[in-house]
C-alpha cells in the first residue's frame, strides 16, 4: 500500500503485482462481461484482506491442544458497514465480503449525467441502522469526477457519525480525488491505481472505459420506466 504525496489519506496498491495483473485484466478492452466481474470480484477480496491491515483487533489468550498462547480477534473487522453503488460496485462489494464477512450492507443506486454538468440521480437508498464503532466502506470501482461519490458519502454521513468512513474503488482520477478531499478531507481513499486524468466526456485516463457496461452489458431505454439520464 502506498501513499500519494497530493493528498492526505489516500492509499494506492500500485506497490502490489498481483492487484496490478488484475488491474492488467480489467483495462484490456479484450476482457469480456465474464472475466470482467471476476476480476472486480477478486480485486475486492484482495483489497478487502489489505484494507485489514489497517484496522484495530483485539488480543485475546487461548489455549493450543499443547500450550497458553497469545492471539488475535476481530475488533474493527466485526463492525464494517458497506454501501454499494449501483450498478458496477456489486462484484467489488462480493470480493469485499469474502474478507469483510461480517459487513452489514446498505445499497444506493447512482447514475450520472452527461458532461459538462454529469448531475447525479439518486433514486434509491436502503441503509441498515449504523453506529458508532463502524467502519464505513463506501464501495464504487470508479472514482472520476466524484460527484458520485461525494452526493453519497454525504447522504450516508447524515445517517450516523461512525468511526471511520473509507472509499474503495478500482480506479481514481486526480480530478475526482482532489473534489472528495477537499469537501470530505477526513474520508480514506483507497484505490488499486490512481490515473493519469479525465478526458472531456469524464471518463478516466488510460482507465478501463464503462465498468458498469463492461461488467454488466449497455442499457438500453424501457419505456415504462422514467428515463434514467445516461442513456442516448
Ligand atoms: O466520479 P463520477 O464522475 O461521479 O463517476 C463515477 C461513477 O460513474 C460510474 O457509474 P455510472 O453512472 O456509469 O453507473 P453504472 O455503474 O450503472 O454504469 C461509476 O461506477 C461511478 O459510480
Ligand atoms: O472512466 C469512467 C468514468 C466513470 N465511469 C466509468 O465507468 N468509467
Ligand atoms: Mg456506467
Amino acid at each position: 500500500m502506498i501513499t500519494d504525496d497530493r493528498w492526505e489519506g489516500v492509499y494506492s496498491f500500485e506497490d502490489s503485482p498481483y492487484l496490478m495483473e488484475i488491474l492488467t485484466l480489467l483495462r484490456s478492452k479484450g476482457t469480456e462481461n465474464i472475466k470482467f466481474r471476476k476480476g472486480l470480484v477478486k480485486l475486492g477480496r484482495y483489497m478487502g484482506y489489505e484494507f485489514t491491515k489497517t484496522m484495530d483487533f483485539k488480543k485475546v489468550k487461548i489455549e493450543t491442544p499443547l500450550e497458553s498462547t497469545e492471539g488475535i480477534a476481530s475488533g474493527d473487522r466485526d463492525h464494517v458497514y458497506i454501501i454499494t453503488v449501483l450498478r458496477v460496485a456489486i462484484p467489488l462489494m462480493e470480493g469485499l465480503l469474502k474478507t469483510l464477512e461480517h459487513s452489514r450492507v446498505g445499497i444506493v443506486s447512482a447514475s450520472r449525467g452527461k458532461a459538462p454538468d454529469f448531475d447525479i440521480e439518486m433514486s434509491y437508498i436502503k441503509v441498515p441502522h449504523m453506529r458508532e464503532d463502524d467502519t464505513v466502506i463506501v464501495c464504487d470501482p470508479m472514482i472520476a469526477t466524484g460527484s458520485t461519490l461525494l452526493k453519497t458519502v454525504s447522504a450516508i454521513k447524515e445517517c450516523g457519525d461512525p468511526k471511520r468512513v473509507v472509499i474503495i474503488g478500482v480506479l481514481a482520477a486526480p480530478e475526482g480525488i482532489t473534489a472528495i478531499k477537499k469537501e470530505l478531507p477526513d474520508v480514506e481513499i483507497y484505490v488499486t491505481k490512481i490515473d493519469r486524468e479525465l478526458n472531456d466526456k469524464g471518463y478516466i485516463l488510460p482507465g478501463l472505459g464503462d465498468a458498469g457496461d463492461r461488467a454488466f452489458g449497455e442499457p438500453i431505454n424501457i419505456s415504462l420506466l422514467p428515463l434514467m439520464h445516461n442513456l442516448e
